[in-house]
């Protein structure tokens, strides 16, 4: 059995979401209901609906390609026959709104670099806070939940060519408002909130009615309701049950009849497992239940047969992906890496896509939490200042000759804290090491003690920040020599490509999308695999850590260390190649009217354009 699942997110539930009444496809939309105008009536981003369906699939169509034609030559070629797709993605975090880790970064970063390539994108996720640039566009949804209707308001903000919708529901808003980074999913790290089955059901449901009732009329691109032929692009456990809600809500009834969906797994560790009889909450068709049938050996939150969210948007999904190719090979390769859905997967067939990262983010030429700025050319000398500013700001002795290793992550096994934390105290006893490590971490309260205990005990040596602090991170990638990745497991990992992009090598446990972005010897140093096993810290893990360490810290101040510093910086790191990738794997699906989007030196202007961070 995979130990890994120990971390499988697991929840019971209270209350009950979902449409009961099949025979009622689209939700209820009370247009008189009157909310907040927008303070700028002028810049207002949307048209209140007032009908159920104001145009048809075709129509939409057609008025999107009109006005492609007339309206894309501002800034960018615009290829003859590029019509682009009507891309939309569903994920519970997006950043910069929300974010507890990675989830939030991908579906901040990669749909405007889709958005980039010529396509209409939006990105759909839950309004946890009162984000003050996205406007009430007064359009409300109620959607049937148990016995009741519920009551959804959409809010849009438009930004890097992007549609930003957030569902506001008082289970999203309620309960996470000013606190919108750990308290996503639950009160405290490892604790879940009881109705997270239905507030993320709602998520999926309300998202599904997106396209084809909001009007949307920022773009200079495209106007009016994405429509009905759409890509629905599924992230995680969250969004596992909208491919059946599609299927049965909708396209039973002759509703987005083209329309795919794509699931995406960011982690695979996080399956939103419940009790079987929670099934009846979803208000699905009996026919969905064997997608969700599971039974593992766990008795959390019950004993024996359950439902698994993520196995169903695996099973109902057009296409799967994942992060990077080689964690889509351990996936499928067995129970622990595939945390018990490696059948299920190697049935599917799963696709992995290795991730950008947002170089707009982070940029050390224009960073403003860094002491010093740099380039490539620049960097040797720089990143000498950016540690010596570290160092004065943690509390460390300030002298740039000592090397310093960094670690940065949520506090959980996967990103293996307790191994670390094992293999400085290796380092530090073996012998008089000249090193300094700086932990940045929030997550379990465990492996915060643990953190600050290793810094207690080597105090002129490590400093532990237990928070989740932005600017820190930025301070570290630019001020660190050496960026420790110690995970047992890594889909993709961005914290590899944000030290890279800083020219910070990386060591690392060879794993998912750390295998595929850090080349031995040219951009970091490779460690091996890793137990999966987050039970036990395994002695032979952490020598390969505290190894691998020394090793590289041995390098930094070489030639050969400055020729690292210099291949990292020289990488494109940015979501442009893997954004094209996507747009090939989700033209294969063949939605009605996806056409390819723009290609080439074409997309720079636009690129450019869509850069402004909100
Ligand atoms: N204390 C702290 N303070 C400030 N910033 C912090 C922080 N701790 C983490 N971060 C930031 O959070 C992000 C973490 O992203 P990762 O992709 O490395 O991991 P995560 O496991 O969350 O993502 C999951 O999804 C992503 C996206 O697909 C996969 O890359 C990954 O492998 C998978 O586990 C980075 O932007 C990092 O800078």
């Amino acid at each position: 059995m995979a130990a890994m699942a120990t971390t499988t997110q697991l929840a019971t539930s209270g209350a009950i979401l979902g449409i009961t009444d099949r025979s009622a496809p689209s939700m209820f939309l009370r247009g008189g209901f009157q909310g907040p105008r927008p303070r700028n009536p002028a810049d207002a981003p949307l048209t209140m609906r007032t009908t159920a369906r104001a145009t048809t699939p075709k129509q939409t169509r057609k008025a999107q390609q009109q006005q492609r034609g007339s309206r894309r030559g501002h800034s960018v070629v615009v290829c003859a026959t590029g019509a682009g797709m009507n891309i939309v993605f569903v994920g519970a975090e997006m950043a910069p709104w929300s974010k507890t880790g990675g989830l939030g970064d991908v579906l901040g970063g990669l749909p405007p670099a889709m958005a980039a390539n010529g396509h209409r994108v939006m990105v759909i996720s839950p309004r946890y806070d009162q984000y003050k640039d996205a406007w009430d566009t007064s359009v409300v949804a109620e959607i049937k939940m148990g016995d009741e209707y519920e009551r959804v308001r959409f809010f849009h903000c438009y930004k890097r060519g992007v549609d930003r919708v957030f569902i506001d529901h008082p289970s999203f808003l309620e309960k996470v408002w000013g606190k919108t980074k750990e308290k996503i999913y639950g009160p405290d790290t490892g604790t879940d909130y009881q109705d997270n089955q239905l507030r993320f059901s709602l998520l999926c449901q309300a998202a599904l009615e997106v396209p084809r009732i909001l009007n949307l009329d920022n773009s200079p691109h495209f106007s009016g309701p994405y429509g009905e032929d759409v890509l629905f692009v599924c992230n995680d456990w969250h969004t596992g049950p909208l491919a059946c809600y599609l299927k049965s809500n909708y396209q039973s009834n002759g509703i987005y009849k083209t329309a795919k969906v794509a699931f995406c797994i960011h982690n695979i560790s996080y399956q939103g497992r419940f009790s079987f009889d929670d099934f009846a909450l979803l208000n699905l068709p009996d026919r969905f239940k064997s997608s969700f049938d599971f039974i593992d050996g766990y008795d959390k939150p019950v004993e024996g047969r359950k439902i698994n969210w993520m196995k169903a948007g695996i099973l109902e999904a057009d296409k799967v992906l994942t992060v990077s190719p080689y964690y889509a090979e351990e996936l499928i390769s067995g129970e622990a890496r595939g945390c018990e859905l490696d059948n299920i997967m190697r049935l599917t067939g799963i696709t992995g896509i290795v991730n950008g990262m947002d170089v707009s983010e982070w940029d050390p030429i224009k960073d403003k939490y860094i002491a010093v700025n740099y380039d490539a050319t620049t960097a040797v000398e720089a990143k000498a200042l950016n540690k010596e500013a570290l160092q004065a700001e943690v509390g460390l002795p300030v002298d740039r000759k000592v090397p310093l290793v960094a670690f940065i992550g949520r506090l959980e096994e996967q990103k293996g804290p307790d191994v670390m934390v094992a293999a400085i105290k290796e380092m530090m006893e073996e012998e008089e090491q000249d090193v300094q490590i700086v932990l940045l971490g929030t997550g379990k309260k465990k492996f915060e003690r643990m953190l600050k205990s290793v810094e207690e005990e080597f105090p002129d040596k490590v400093r532990a920040v237990v928070k989740f602090n932005a600017p820190l991170a930025h301070q570290i990638m630019a001020g660190a020599d050496v960026l420790a990745v110690t995970s047992r497991f890594e889909p993709c990992g961005l914290i590899q490509l944000q030290g890279m992009r800083y020219g910070t090598p990386c060591a690392c446990a060879s794993t998912g999308g750390l295998v595929d972005t850090i080349v031995e010897g040219k951009t970091g140093f490779h460690m091996g695999r890793l137990s999966v096993d987050c039970l036990v810290v395994e002695p032979a893990d952490v020598k390969k850590v505290a190894t691998t360490l020394k090793r590289a810290v041995k390098v930094v101040g070489t030639p050969a260390y400055q020729d690292m510093v210099k291949n990292c910086m020289t990488q494109d790191l940015s979501w442009k190649g893997p954004a094209k990738n996507w747009e090939d794997v989700l033209l294969d699906l063949g939605v009605a009217g996806s056409e390819p989007g723009i290609t080439g030196e074409e997309i720079a202007p636009l690129a450019m354009e869509n850069v402004a961070a909100p």
